[in-house]
């Protein structure tokens, strides 16, 4: 890490070249964890000490975090479907971190469906823990995705937008966190690989919505952070609002939504293969409130999760 000033430090070239796609185990980037006797992981309700994770956890390839609880119980009933995984009649999917209330975690066949909660800090804490799961337990070669909603730019709502570089509200490539009393620049680089499989499984005009690559914009608030006008406090006009939406518009941004800046830069600076997957609720260059009814939405939230579920069921053969 390299100070200019004792308040703000970015990544050497050294450093970051560290952060390419690691085949085999998942390994971690923190000295310290192998010399603990125990790790908690805390929000979800597991230990490497009092659970056998090896055992539990070994055979995942691909974790998929989303914002919602019931979102990811819905994906991990839709995978069991997808994956056709056996369940034993009578029983289902169930919560592997029921002892916390914090997050929702299911495990089917290879992939774990998890909640991330809304915003940044509720999104790091899981991905910490997550990662630190899938190390202990000797997983190798996995593959993260976030699949989401937004609001788009200048799309239909109902298109679905994956991931090319996620930025912050200026437009920046990384995610800013303070550390040691220093802002640290993590960059918030994807797979453009795994972006461009995913978009090959998706077909338009069958599908009857678009589905394209594009940058996001990720903002640390869902009111102001999005130039909404329909916030408690708004200090600005209708005018101020549209020249910033059409700047970033004009900038390649396709849609806004909060976690895919730490979620990028987390999964680059580990080293995994991510991918972020968004449908778009609403044009923000046409509106700011979500007013589409609860039926159209369900269909439209299952968007990413289908596609998602094609590139799993693509790498697994099935
Ligand atoms: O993708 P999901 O989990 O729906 O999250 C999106 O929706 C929430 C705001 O309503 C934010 O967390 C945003 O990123
Ligand atoms: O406008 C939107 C819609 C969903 N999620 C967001 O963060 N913003």
């Amino acid at each position: 890490m390299s100070s200019g000033n004792s308040f703000h430090a970015v990544k050497t070239e050294e450093e970051l070249s560290l952060y390419i796609p690691q085949e085999g185990l998942v390994q971690l980037r923190n000295p310290h964890i192998n010399g603990m006797d125990e790790d908690v992981l805390y929000h979800i309700a597991l230990s490497n000490k009092s659970n056998n994770l090896t055992e539990m956890f070994q055979d995942v390839k691909f974790v998929c975090f989303g914002g919602s609880p019931t979102r990811m119980h819905k994906f991990a009933e839709y995978l069991v479907e997808e994956l056709q995984i056996k369940i034993p009649a009578g029983l289902k999917v169930t919560n592997i971190a029921h002892g916390s209330d914090r997050y929702v975690l299911y495990k089917v066949g290879p992939v774990i469906s998890v909640s991330h909660g809304m915003g940044i800090p509720s999104l790091s804490i899981i991905f910490h823990e997550i990662l630190k799961l899938i190390h202990h337990a000797g997983c190798s070669d996995v593959i993260f995705f976030r699949i989401g909603t937004s609001g788009g730019l200048g799309l239909e709502p109902g298109s679905v937008v994956i991931t090319e570089e996620s930025v912050d509200g200026l437009l920046r490539p990384y995610m800013e966190l303070s550390t040691l009393g220093m802002i640290l620049q993590h960059p918030s680089k994807l797979d453009q690989d795994v972006a461009r499989d995913l978009v090959s499984l998706a077909n338009s005009e069958e599908d009857g919505y678009v589905t394209i690559i594009g940058k996001t914009m990720c903002t640390l608030d869902f009111y102001e952070g999005q130039a909404r006008l329909d916030g408690a406090f708004c200090d600005y006009n209708e005018a101020d609002k549209m020249a910033y939406l059409s700047r970033v518009h004009k900038r390649g941004i396709r849609n806004i939504e909060m976690e895919s800046l730490c979620f990028a830069a987390y999964c680059y600076r580990a080293g995994i293969r991510g991918a972020v997957v968004c449908v778009t609720l609403l044009d923000r260059l046409k509106g700011d409130q979500i007013t589409t009814p609860h039926d159209i939405m369900e269909e439209w939230q299952s968007r990413p999760q289908k596609l998602v579920a094609a590139y799993i069921k693509r790498k697994l053969n099935i």
